[in-house]
């Protein structure tokens, strides 16, 4: 055998190293059982020339690519000789691979992407298949992302990304799958599960490991994390279900109050495609007509007098009925409708509080509900500002109301909207309150008008001492920071008599009426107005 100098550089040794050594030494060995292929084929007569692509690796331990070109030399003697040329196209291979990798990672985090997440999905349900074994795929979606993008940044969201897939890749094992599918959704795959008791040790383990602080830029970032899980064969047989399905779980898991594990249940399937139903009838309801604000009295307790409405949206769908927004609400956040139905409940709920309100009449306040989406949206105060401007409604009786919920963090843009809204003079009032985390501090931060104890505190006040005890602490709470306090959910006399005797101001509920539409709200008021022994208050 012969090399020239060019060779010799090529695997850094000299010729004399080489003879007789080069594909044994310096091949790689699964290239060199090809190559020798190759060669049969060429003294077999099969083929006259041959080109192929091959591995060395030189003693120092790095891998030259070389596109092979050989053929034989014409056969004058014994033994034959082949021709061979050798090009080092490392280069043009490492641009490949990259490209390659580009093309299955997510270039943010480095994980597996949709198509990459895919292809292994569907090689290890085909070994799963195969073994007959099982495997749980796992939809992790980072709970609250936009307040984390909306506080801190960007750039800060993102290292919270690239964060969250390291701290998934480490923490599953070698034979389990992490991809990223976009946004805070990643996805995990845990091969050779053997029972959903398995999948909850390692989705604990997950959640625990997502959840630690992060610390960035100076700042301790909290995370939390929702998963969905669906179980292969149990749910699914193929990967887009069990992904739609561990969707579903998830979508079940935020709904539960998020920081938690959902499975897959058949039923979910109904209440997706329930959702899928809704969210397309929310494009169309408003134009057609279909919604309509319901009023639900709120009575002064001293004297059983009107002090306000609570507007409460209601859509009648044309299939099922009257709907409450329980059912739709969160179709409407994520809906493109959102903000203009929003917008669309405030102007309809000061248009109605402006006609009741006219000519002297019963100097009603009314309460429209915002969601965390319409709040956060930076929009409110225009469309408020506009209402009343429309509707002539005097600011003082408007009162929004806001859920108390993380997502009405305590950040300096929640506190600016609530003063521009103070600004223009309409209240503000936090809504179900007992049901979130707020602190003294925090309310006193936020300088409400208004507290509205949420019903599952309200209800058997009288009766049950826990109960008792954290409405008698809210109503202190409210009267050191001068809120106005109203009880909802009210149904029973023994309820309102302990509610006025700790000192409550309002109370909303059954006991006076329930929500209804305008026309009976208005009977509803002329009988309440009435005095007491003449009829009184019915409670529809
Ligand atoms: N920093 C950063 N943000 C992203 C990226 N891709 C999407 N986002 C943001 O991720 C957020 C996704 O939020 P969602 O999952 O819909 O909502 P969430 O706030 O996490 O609320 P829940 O999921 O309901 O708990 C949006 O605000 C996007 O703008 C990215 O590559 N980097």
């Amino acid at each position: 055998m012969r090399v020239n100098r060019a060779m010799c550089r090529l695997l850094g040794v000299p010729a004399d190293a080489l003879v007789g050594a080069v594909q044994d030494a310096f091949g790689d060995s699964g290239d060199n059982a090809i190559e020798r292929e190759y060669q049969q084929d060429l003294l077999a007569g099969r083929s006259d020339a041959v080109q192929y692509e091959r591995r060395y690796r030189p003693k120092d331990g790095h891998t030259v690519w070389a596109l092979v070109s050989a053929t034989l030399l014409p056969a004058n003697h014994e033994p034959q000789h082949f021709l061979i040329q050798v090009n080092d196209v490392t280069e043009r291979k490492r641009a490949e691979e990259e490209l390659a990798h580009l093309a299955h990672h997510d270039a943010l985090t480095g994980v597996a992407n949709r198509a990459m997440l895919s292809e292994q999905v569907e090689r290890e349900l085909a070994v799963a298949r195969r073994r007959g074994s099982r495997l749980a795929v796992v939809f992790i979606d980072l709970d609250y992302f936009k307040h984390i993008n909306d506080t801190y940044g960007h750039e800060t969201g993102d290292v919270v990304l690239k964060e969250l897939a390291s701290r998934l890749a480490h923490s599953v094992r070698a034979i389990d799958i992490v991809g990223r599918l976009g946004g805070d959704e990643f996805v995990v795959v845990l091969s050779e599960v053997s029972d959903a008791r398995d999948v909850i040790a390692l989705t604990d383990k997950l959640r625990r490991e997502c959840g630690r602080p992060l610390h960035v830029n100076g700042h301790e970032v909290r995370l939390a994390v929702s998963m969905g899980v669906s179980l292969f064969p149990d749910d699914a047989q193929d990967f887009r279900t069990l992904l739609r399905f561990a969707d579903s779980a998830l979508y079940q898991a935020k709904g539960e109050g998020r920081n938690n594990v959902q499975f897959y249940r058949p039923e979910l399937t109904a209440r997706m495609e329930m959702r899928v139903r809704l969210g397309a009838g929310l494009r169309t309801a408003l134009e057609r007509g279909e919604l309509e604000m319901f009023y639900q009295p709120i009575v002064t307790l001293a004297d059983g007098r009107p002090a306000a409405a609570e507007a409460l949206l209601r859509w009648h769908h044309p299939e099922l009925g009257l709907l409450l927004p329980d059912l739709f609400l969160p179709m409407l956040e994520e809906s493109s409708m959102g903000e203009e139905i929003g917008a669309w409940t405030i102007l309809e709920s000061c248009r109605q509080a402006a006609l009741w309100n006219a000519d002297g009449g019963p100097g009603l306040r009314m309460g429209v509900n915002v969601t965390p989406a319409q709040f956060k949206s930076g929009r409110l105060v225009p469309v408020v500002e506009a209402a009343l401007r429309a509707t002539g409604l005097d600011a003082g009786r408007l009162c929004v109301e806001i859920t108390e919920q993380s997502q009405l963090a305590d950040t300096e843009q929640t506190r600016a909207t609530l003063a521009a809204l103070k600004t223009l003079g309409v209240l503000v009032a936090i809504d179900d309150f007992g049901t979130g985390y707020s602190s003294l501090g925090y309310i006193s931060r936020l300088k409400p008008d208004e507290l509205k104890v949420d019903k599952s505190l309200v209800t058997d006040v009288d009766t049950d001492a826990e109960r008792a005890g954290l409405v008698v602490a809210a109503l202190a709470m409210a009267r050191s920071l001068r809120l106005l306090v109203v009880a909802e959910g009210v149904e029973t006399e023994a309820e309102q008599a302990f509610l006025l005797a700790h000192g409550c101001d309002m109370a909303q509920g059954f006991l006076h009426a329930r929500p209804i539409p305008a026309p009976q709200f208005e009977q509803w008021l002329v009988a309440a107005g009435r005095p007491k022994g003449a009829g009184g208050a019915p409670a529809h």
